[in-house]
């Protein structure tokens, strides 16, 4: 099996690039004004329109307003809706109905609770992103998720690990948890919002050699 690679916050055509030749399967965008790597919609879209067709694009919103959500939407068209806050799952199940976007929802693993409760998303979301717990920020603080609450357990949905990667720890974390997807954002900088070529690189790299440490040909 291969790992889906999401590289988080990107806000240059540079970066889209590089993260799409080095092997991204999704890139997102984020969509909050508090972030370091927040974009305006139009900014998206225009990032969209750059992305090749291979590579998902995946928009962040933190808690925002039916509204905000509508024209976030179709102003950028992505393919799939991050929420990054603390939406409910019937909110989800609406946003599944009227919009044509998957659903993912991150939530702070704080401990076992956090995953019986992940359960309350059966059925609406489409992939879980499990983070460290809010700080300043939502999310992209660079904190490390507690692996060991993730080994050995059975997901009832798709999922992801977040928080706190890096190229350097991102191969022991993969064999730790075995994540189907690993989503990056602050360990492939150099400043905050700043994105680094050789970090996005180094990143997909590592995921590629455990994916070929796993399954050699
Ligand atoms: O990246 C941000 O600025 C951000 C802002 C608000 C909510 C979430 C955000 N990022 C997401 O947080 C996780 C972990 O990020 P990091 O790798 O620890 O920096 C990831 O899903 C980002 O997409």
């Amino acid at each position: 099996m291969t790992t889906l690679i999401k590289i988080c916050g990107l806000s240059t055509e540079a970066a889209i690039d590089t993260a799409a030749r080095e092997g991204a399967t999704h890139i997102g965008l984020v969509h909050f004004e508090k972030s370091p790597r927040h974009v305006t919609l139009e900014q998206a879209a225009e990032l969209r329109r750059r992305t090749p067709s291979h590579v998902k694009v995946v928009l962040l919103l933190v808690n925002a307003s039916p509204e905000l959500t509508q024209r976030a939407q179709r102003t950028v068209r992505p393919d799939v809706i991050q929420f990054h806050g603390s939406e409910k799952p019937e909110w989800l199940r609406i946003v599944k109905q009227h919009m044509p976007v998957e659903a993912w929802k991150a939530l702070g693993l704080r401990s076992a609770d956090t995953l019986t409760n992940a359960r309350r998303f059966d059925g609406s979301a489409d992939r879980l992103l499990f983070d460290a717990p809010a700080q300043a920020l939502p999310g992209g603080n660079g904190s490390v998720v507690d692996w060991s609450l993730l080994v050995g357990h059975h997901h009832a949905l798709p999922w992801g690990l977040a928080g706190g990667l890096n190229p350097d720890n991102v191969r022991e974390a993969l064999a730790a948890t075995q994540a189907p997807l690993v989503d990056v954002s602050s360990g492939v900088e150099s400043a905050p919002g700043v994105k680094d070529m050789d970090k996005i690189a180094r990143f997909c790299q590592a995921v590629r050699d455990h994916d070929q440490h796993r399954n050699p040909a």
